[in-house]
């Protein structure tokens, strides 16, 4: 596995040439190796994509003061798969990695295959919420989101079962950007898409964690009751479900996948 980084987005591919390509998009303060564990399992099956989002790993970073719009970092993923020529791909994003996939559902229909949105809503959070947070962020770096991360991502049993796992993924937090942090969180606050969901005709795996305190089962009962071919699975995790319940994402993702 290399991972290229271009003037585009850093991403790896990996898997057989001629295997159908599953996409991954990580949430917001993690990278690509957030999908470790799936990847790992399914790259025998399927050609794998993964990338940073932008403001994120090895992706290109913002400029100061620099905000981030939805579209623009959707459109990172149609620039993407336009540099690699593939034409559709299955996608599968977690948090801000599953409103990206609902915006490319809506806005890029013809290059996904099937969808996964994982522990993700039409509409994340609070724009005030994610506003303050970009402020806190520009005042006193990552500090203050990062202590809170384990809590908002994992349960409290999980943290307990795995702590150095969780240690090193707050950490990695702790070290990211704190302007592409920022700049995702301010294209949070304005991501909007409660009307436009409909839209998605993709077949579609809405995956909801039972515990999850950010986005809730109800959000994601919202997006199954509007996307007109949904399935819905329910996982007992907090919100980054593919590391808490990593074999039972996997098998789900498998199951609808094939
Ligand atoms: O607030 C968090 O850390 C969890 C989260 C919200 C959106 C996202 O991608 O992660």
């Amino acid at each position: 596995m290399t991972t290229t980084r271009s003037a585009s987005m850093s991403y790896t591919l990996d898997g057989p040439p001629e295997a159908p390509v599953l996409m991954f998009s990580n949430s917001l303060g993690t990278t690509m190796s957030l999908w470790e564990s799936q990847a790992r399992s399914l790259r025998s099956h399927y050609r794998i994509l993964r990338y940073d989002t932008r403001g994120h790993g090895e992706s290109p970073g913002v400029t100061a003061a620099g905000s981030l719009t939805l579209a623009q970092l959707g459109q990172d993923v149609v620039d993407l798969l336009d540099q690699l020529k593939l034409d559709k791909v299955n996608f599968c994003g977690i948090s801000m990695g599953g409103i990206i996939g609902l915006w490319l559902g809506i806005y890029a229909a013809d290059r996904v295959q099937r969808l996964v949105v994982a522990n993700s809503a039409a509409k994340i959070g609070s724009e005030d919420g994610w506003r303050s947070r970009a402020e806190q962020i520009a005042e006193n770096g990552m500090d203050g989101v990062a202590d809170g991360a384990a809590g908002r991502w994992f349960t409290p049993e999980f943290i307990t079962r795995t702590p150095i796992l969780v240690d090193a993924m707050v950490s990695d937090l702790r070290h990211c950007s704190p302007r592409g942090y920022a700049a995702c969180c301010m294209a949070l606050a304005d991501a909007d898409l409660r009307e436009e969901v409909v839209r998605i005709e993709a077949p579609t795996l809405i995956v909801a964690g039972r515990h999850d305190p950010v986005t809730t089962v109800s959000d994601a009962r919202f997006l199954q009751e509007r996307i007109a071919d949904a399935d819905y699975l329910e996982l007992a995790a907090s919100h980054l479900s593919n590391v808490e319940a990593s074999d039972a994402f996997t098998a789900g993702l498998m199951k609808f996948l094939a």
